[in-house]
């Protein structure tokens, strides 16, 4: 059975149904596999004519097995992927030649988020059921989680869900698709405040529960839960496959804020996945930008820009790479990431951890003006509409690209139709809504504005739920 054990080295180590019960761990760091399943290159190759779902079975059984029946797993993973709107769950779309980008929005929510969220949702129903527990989650979000995070819980029965968006600074889409779910269990809160500060309150409440009072615990639809990257892990392999992996190495750019999605790539990397390139695109919350190139992490004032879903200063997962990068050595993570997230010095990485992280990943962070460029050149190129955050990741693989003969896939985050100002700045119309949000600007808004006051969170939790 895989056992799990914290970045920081001085927590228990826990089975998968512990760990999806979680979020961080009780020493602050975060869970990671304890040995990393790999794959041969045979292996993987005898995957190529998997549908989806029955290639998520082999990516992702290893990482829960002993916790989560096959049959079960396989039933979950049919049903998740069976209600994507796109027959082949993750269709790419070539740009140009060996140019691609990968559609992880036919979800649901038209984010990447569905992936592991719709997922996450029936894995919690299935082992709460069995522990005969309720637990209360708690999440945050700069657009796109929260209402993935939503929709693939609402009808889980032993869940309440507390989701922290930045008030004003998610799009109007972003917000309607979290505020108009109908659902007892459901709630909104807007905090005056950014993302961070919104992630900084998740990760503090999962240190100190009392405000909880009864029995039940917090589990976190974030990142930082490893169930989320664990689903995440499969389009790589997925698309790999489509285009001739693992017998032709791939390169992959990454739209990124929390680390999330670009770590699930390092993760199929270490797995077996021949990946020659990762490439970490920011929009211009650009600290890991900085920290690649400069060797220096110095956290900014987080912007507000028209990529919102990217609007993190604190890249969570960022810890679970250098937690690799330093030999999975706890002591020496604690100590570091002690300085990173005092936000006072400016840190600097040994040189040779730097290194490292220079061989697996290249980096680009892309300003405003640039999004839209690349989003307008691509579209007299293509005829193709991309959202503004993947056309970070379009932009990024352009400029840094190591390798032409390679082919070079950007992970589309998102569909453009959630992210109104860049489209029409683009000066594009807007694309039609999917059948199933065609009324969701006439539908009922339920939300409450509450200021980035922990003490007011819980209270408003507590009162929500114990009531
Ligand atoms: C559309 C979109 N693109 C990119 C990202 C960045 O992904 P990650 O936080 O996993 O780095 C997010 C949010 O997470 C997102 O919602
Ligand atoms: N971009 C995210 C922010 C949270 O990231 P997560 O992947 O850790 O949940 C969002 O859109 O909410």
């Amino acid at each position: 059975m895989m056992k799990y054990i914290s970045t920081r080295g001085e927590a228990p180590e826990l089975t998968f149904e512990e760990v999806l019960l979680t979020g961080l761990a009780v020493d602050g760091g975060l869970y990671v596999p304890k040995e990393v399943p790999t794959f041969s290159k045979e292996e993987i190759e005898s995957w190529r004519d998997l549908p989806y779902a029955e290639l998520a079975h082999k990516v992702i059984y290893p990482f829960v097995e002993g916790c989560v029946d096959s049959d079960a797993l396989a039933k979950i993973l049919s049903e998740v992927y069976g209600g994507f709107a796109h027959k082949a769950v993750a269709p790419l779309q070539q740009l140009d030649h060996n140019e691609y980008v990968l559609e992880l929005f036919h979800g649901p929510t038209l984010a990447f988020k569905d992936f592991a969220l719709q997922t996450l949702g029936r894995l919690l129903d299935y082992v709460l059921e069995r522990r005969h527990e309720k637990v209360v989650i708690m999440g945050a979000t700069s657009g796109d989680t929260g209402s993935a995070a939503i929709e693939g819980t609402k009808a889980c029965k032993n869940v309440d869900i507390f989701i922290l968006h930045p008030h004003g600074k998610v799009s109007e889409v972003q917000r309607r698709q979290m505020t108009t779910v109908t659902g007892d269990n459901i709630y909104n809160i807007a905090i005056e405040g950014n993302f961070d500060e919104a992630q900084d309150m998740v990760k503090a409440s999962f240190g100190d529960q009392s405000f909880l009072k009864g029995e039940r615990k917090l589990v976190a639809v974030n990142s930082i839960n490893w169930a989320r990257i664990m689903s995440q892990i499969v389009y790589y392999f997925y698309s790999a496959l489509n285009l001739g992996g693992p017998v032709r190495p791939m390169a992959y750019s990454v739209p990124t804020g929390n680390f999330g999605d670009i770590f699930a790539g390092y993760m199929a990397k270490k797995m077996g996945l021949p990946i020659e390139q990762l490439i970490i695109a920011t929009n211009k919350n650009d600290v890991l930008h900085r920290l690649m190139s400069k060797n220096k992490y110095e956290v900014h004032p987080l912007m507000h820009t028209i990529t919102p879903s990217m609007d993190i200063a604190v890249s969570s997962n960022f810890e679970r790479l250098l937690f690799d990068l330093y030999d999975r050595d706890g002591a020496a993570l604690s100590e570091l990431m002690g300085r990173m997230n005092a936000k006072t010095d400016v840190v600097e990485l040994d040189e040779e951890k730097l290194a490292k992280a220079r061989e697996l990943f290249d980096s680009y962070a892309v300003d405003e003006d640039a999004t839209i460029k690349i989003m307008q050149d691509v579209f007299e190129e293509t005829g193709y509409l991309l959202d503004p955050h993947t056309a970070i990741g379009v932009k990024a693989a352009r400029e840094v690209r190591r390798n032409n003969k390679i082919p070079m896939i950007t992970l589309g985050t998102a569909h453009p139709v959630k992210f109104e100002e860049a489209v029409l700045r683009a000066g594009f119309d807007m694309p039609k809504l999917p059948h199933h949000l065609t009324d969701l600007m006439e539908r009922e808004e339920r939300m409450d504005v509450l200021p980035a006051d922990l003490a007011e969170i819980h209270k408003f939790i507590a009162d929500k739920t114990f009531g």
